[in-house]
């Protein structure tokens, strides 16, 4: 018997009239049955956030207390989570454990930060005329906040996303990815269990084209944080008019090797890295530049490095390469590569597709119009292309409509300094990949990657409003 999920609004499990299976992404049997919200649902939930943030502020040490317990409790139950992330995602056990030890340090980052919320002073007095008044900011929650999050990293970009929601006082609405919802639905037990007030939370489940776009209608939501496609995050913000939005977008991030790296260490990082996840990350490891001194030897070692991963079942501690999401998605990858190879592309290793399955495959001989180089792949694929100059590798690499992270393997410091100021995106990574991310960091796009930047400091600075208050003193 199959779990049945429940939506979670104003601290209570409610049903709703509509039911949906989640599979698992392995195998496609079911592994649990949600309930999935309509317009009535997506409305008691906004009202019921909005009238817990009128109702009671949560003071910044609470917050802090509340958001610690949940990330206690989140490791409590780290292999109950891990198996669940593994079920839903088809993410290997050993990557799912790691998600969620790392969502876990995102929930006490946030907690952390709570308590560093402030205004400043203003020395509003050194204004000729304004002796006699005195000023300060002060820095308040927006109210409620929409989160909407993608199916590749249901555990840690949720939060990513509610942490420094609650750490900044905001209420919150939550819409996980309707293919992933089974975490979102047990951190709602957490934060339950955490001593969150009721309304605080909420979590709506379904399809993004319904519950979605009922969400940005709303008029009482205060802030969008979605993380998601480039395409749905534009029709968003589109969507939402006036009001606020962190838009965390797509990438098809470069990767630079130079001819004076160390070749294996870059070997081992950009081929481990592009496959994770089944290269479902929105940073992964998709164009890579080696400098032509290099790049025979950087092709055969990754080829070999690529043919000794093994694909399989996640749930075996021992696979390296899970399933995509889906069957189609897999197919499109697939026909991506059918369609470069006919270009011209070679297929260096992998290639074949089993169901969801797709082997770690690595293309060389790509052109930048071709699908697999400028659009997101999001897949266990990536291209190597060998440069002359620097200049050539910079160019390539910022060939791109978008600009989330980049990365470059180099021991000179004037090539590692070029890099940081030239590449056009969020964050350069100097010598490891794109795909290196640690939670606290800022963390965010450029381009068609997206506007904001999360990171809990980051993302409670979005969360919240800054008000000066200025004081005219009796005196004089
Ligand atoms: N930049 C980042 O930090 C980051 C992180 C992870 C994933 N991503 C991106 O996410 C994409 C993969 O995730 P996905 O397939 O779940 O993305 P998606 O855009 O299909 O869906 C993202 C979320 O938006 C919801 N949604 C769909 N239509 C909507 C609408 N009309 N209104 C409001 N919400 C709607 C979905 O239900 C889901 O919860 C990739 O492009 C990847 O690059 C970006
Ligand atoms: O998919 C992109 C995410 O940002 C990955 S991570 O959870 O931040 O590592």
């Amino acid at each position: 018997m199959i779990p049945k999920i429940k939506l979670f609004i104003n601290g209570q499990w409610v049903e709703s009239d509509q039911t949906e299976k989640v599979l698992n992404k392995a195998n496609g049997e079911p592994v649990a049955e949600i309930y999935v919200a309509g317009l009535k649902e997506v409305e008691q939930a906004v009202t019921s956030a909005q009238r817990a943030f009128k109702r009671e502020k949560i003071a910044p040490y609470r917050r802090y207390d509340i958001l610690k317990r949940a990330s206690e409790l989140l490791m409590e139950r780290q292999e109950e989570m891990a198996l669940t992330l593994s079920l839903e995602v088809g993410k290997t056990i050993r990557e799912a454990r790691m998600e969620v030890s790392r969502a876990a340090q995102t929930l006490l980052i946030s907690a952390e930060e709570s308590k560093r919320i402030h205004g400043e002073i203003i020395p509003i007095s050194s204004s000729p005329g304004n002796e006699n008044r005195r000023a300060w900011t002060i820095r308040q929650p927006l109210g409620v906040v929409c989160a909407i999050t993608p199916f590749n990293f249901p555990a840690n970009l949720t939060c990513h996303k509610i942490g420094p929601a609650i750490a900044a006082g905001n209420a919150v609405v939550y819409k996980p990815a309707s293919t992933t919802p089974i975490f979102g639905a047990k951190l709602c037990e957490i934060f339950l269990e955490s001593g969150l007030p009721k309304g605080y939370l909420n979590m709506v489940m379904g399809p993004g084209s319904v519950v979605g776009d009922a969400l940005a209608k709303d008029q009482r939501i205060d802030f969008y944080s979605f993380t998601g496609s480039t395409s749905v995050g534009l029709k968003l913000k589109n969507s939402v008019g006036l009001r606020p939005v962190s838009l965390e977008l797509g990438s098809n991030s470069p990767t630079i090797v130079h001819g004076d790296a160390d070749l294996m260490v870059a070997v081992e990082a950009c081929t481990r890295s592009a496959f994770a996840n089944a290269g479902q990350v929105c940073i992964s490891v998709q164009r890579v530049y080696v400098h032509n001194s290099i790049y025979n030897d950087f092709c055969q070692q990754a080829a070999a490095l690529a043919k000794t991963l093994k694909v399989g079942d996640p749930l075996d501690p021992t696979t390296d390469i899970g399933p995509m999401i889906n069957e189609k998605e897999a197919i499109r990858v697939e026909g991506w590569l059918q369609e470069a190879v006919t270009e011209g592309a070679k297929i260096l290793v992998g290639g074949k597709r089993n169901g969801p399955f797709l082997e770690p495959t690595i293309l060389t001989n790509v052109h930048p119009k071709m699908k697999c180089s400028c659009q997101e792949l999001f897949a266990p694929v990536f291209n190597v292309v060998s440069y002359n100059t620097i200049d050539e590798a910079l160019a390539m690499a910022n060939d791109s409509n978008y600009g989330l992270q980049a990365g470059v393997f180099t021991n000179s410091l004037d090539i590692a300094s070029r890099c940081a100021e030239e590449l056009e995106c969020g964050g350069v990574i100097i010598n490891d990949v794109s795909a290196f991310r640690a939670d606290l960091m800022p963390y965010g796009g450029w381009k068609e990657s997206g506007t904001g930047k999360e990171g809990p400091r980051y993302a409670i600075e979005e969360m919240t409003r800054e008000k000066v208050v200025v004081l005219k003193l009796k005196g004089k």
